[in-house]
């Protein structure tokens, strides 16, 4: 059977640059290393007053559809997910469209166009909508593209504002696809869950420290779903396990939980059996509190392994790159962390054509979702057209005063008047209101 997948990415990030250890823990009375070692965040992206969520995601569609040499007659759908939508009924795909369609010749007219929606796990889900629509032949040799946009921002004063970040990430999804083909196979692990939620507002409300516990009870039960599913799990199988990373704090934390579920009754396992014992099998104690003890102890020693150590050094931390640059992305975080692992590869000259990796997707409310993607021959060609270092480079730095304003530009109850910081240049950018309340954008040359 064909192979579908991401063809191409591009990414966007927000102009500016929040420097976290300088600038942020300073005014908030932190100690930096709150930031840089246990988040493992250093900046953050917010957008410059003329962007948002359209125009980050046109930005990336533009580069993205003139890379590949596309005309708007080659898409037949555009899926965007985001979680920052401005609107409840049009869509941001129409604003994206409508932004793409200044600068190309032709139309999106028949392209079906929408909206997904569960917090950060819909750019995976929009994905695999785009997947299913060509598995089902319903594409007519069309591509689908599809773009996880978000401005994340918490009230001020929020825990979670550390952890901030605005950015697209466009992808194209088609047939014999030249970064990564999706497998069937995948993991489901949802429930009703009350840790993150916006109801009716634009900044959420969070209980922070449960939304831990939360995304990492989603993803174990994710794995087992996958697993159940004949999703194959061993550790050295995989050379890169790109995870949903609202802070890489968060991934250090489930990579190590992953890597005890996986290497159980494996040659791993019995290999450290010498070095920290086997692990706590919960029929062996009478007591619960004393299995989850156990369990800890041995978590805590594997953490401390060299082997878990060259797994981790290999297939997580390269997956966190851009991440603890930019901050969350919501819906596009776990994209960038595959397009980050993919980055450092590439440099490292790793051969990954016909490797897999594991994409562990997450979103508060709460579901996680498991696959595996097979990385294609195209992949080192595609990846190397990335500029995202570059864009992270050439952010334009702010202090604490021009963060304080940036954030209330965006605040959709804050009345405010602010300059640019930045001048756009070959972009789309927001340009005021139309008679219906509407955003308009326009392409600045
Ligand atoms: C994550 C919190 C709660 C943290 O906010 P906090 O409570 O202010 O931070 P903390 O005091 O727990 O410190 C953070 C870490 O830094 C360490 N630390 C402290 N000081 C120092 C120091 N000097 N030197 C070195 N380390 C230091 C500290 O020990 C801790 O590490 P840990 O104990 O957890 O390993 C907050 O940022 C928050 O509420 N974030 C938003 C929610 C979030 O990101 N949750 C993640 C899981 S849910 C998810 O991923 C979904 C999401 C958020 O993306 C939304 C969606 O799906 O739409």
């Amino acid at each position: 059977m064909t192979e579908v997948g991401i063809d191409g990415i591009e990414i966007w990030a927000g102009k500016l640059e929040l420097d976290l250890a300088e600038t942020f823990a300073p005014a908030q009375d932190d100690d930096p290393g709150k930031y840089t070692k246990g988040l493992g965040l250093y900046s953050s992206s917010l957008p410059d007053v003329y962007e948002d969520i359209v125009t980050m995601a046109a930005n990336a569609s533009k580069r993205l559809l003139e890379r590949k040499g596309l005309t708007p007659d080659d898409i037949g759908r555009i899926d965007v997910a985001t979680e920052s939508s401005f609107d409840k009924s049009k869509p941001i795909s129409t604003y994206v469209a409508g932004c793409l369609e200044q600068t190309f010749e032709g139309d999106f007219h028949h392209a079906n166009k929408g909206e997904r929606k569960f917090a950060c796990v819909s750019g995976t889900q929009a994905l695999d909508d785009a997947y299913n629509w060509i598995r089902a032949g319903r594409n007519r040799g069309r591509k689908a593209l599809v773009i996880a946009t978000d401005t994340a921002l918490y009230e001020r004063d929020d825990p979670g504002e550390a952890t901030q970040g605005a950015g697209a990430v466009a992808m194209l999804i088609d047939e014999d696809p030249d970064v990564t083909a999706l497998s069937d196979a995948q993991g489901f692990g949802s429930a009703d869950e009350t840790d993150f939620l916006k109801p009716n507002q634009q900044f959420p409300s969070v209980d922070g420290k449960r939304s831990m516990q939360v995304y990492l009870a989603r993803m174990r039960e994710a794995m087992m779903d996958f697993e159940r599913n004949g999703g194959d799990t061993h550790p050295d199988n995989f050379e890169l396990i790109p995870f949903h990373t609202p802070f890489p704090g968060m991934v250090r934390k489930a990579a190590v939980l992953g890597y005890r579920h996986c290497i159980r009754d494996t040659e791993i396992e019995d290999e450290l059996a010498e070095e920290i014992g086997r692990q706590p099998r919960p029929e062996a104690f009478d007591d619960e509190e004393e299995y989850l003890d156990a369990v800890k102890e041995y978590t805590e020693a594997l953490g401390e392994t060299d082997a878990y150590a060259d797994w981790y050094e290999r297939t997580v931390q390269p997956t966190l790159a851009i991440s603890e640059q930019v901050g969350n992305w919501y819906t596009g975080s776990v994209h960038i962390a595959r397009a980050a692992g993919l980055a450092e590869a590439l440099e490292e000259g790793r051969e990954l054509s016909g490797r897999d990796l594991l994409v562990a997707s997450y979103g508060s409310g709460a579901q996680a979702e498991i696959h595996a993607e097979t990385v294609q021959p195209g992949w080192e060609d595609e990846i190397a057209q990335l500029n995202i270092q570059e864009q992270i480079e050439s952010r334009e730095p702010i202090d604490f005063e021009q963060y304080e304003a940036i954030h209330d530009v965006h605040n959709h109850d804050a009345e405010t008047d602010m300059e640019p910081l930045t001048t756009p240049e070959g972009e789309f950018v927001f340009d005021g209101w139309g008679r219906m309340g509407e955003r308009k954008y326009t392409y600045v040359e």
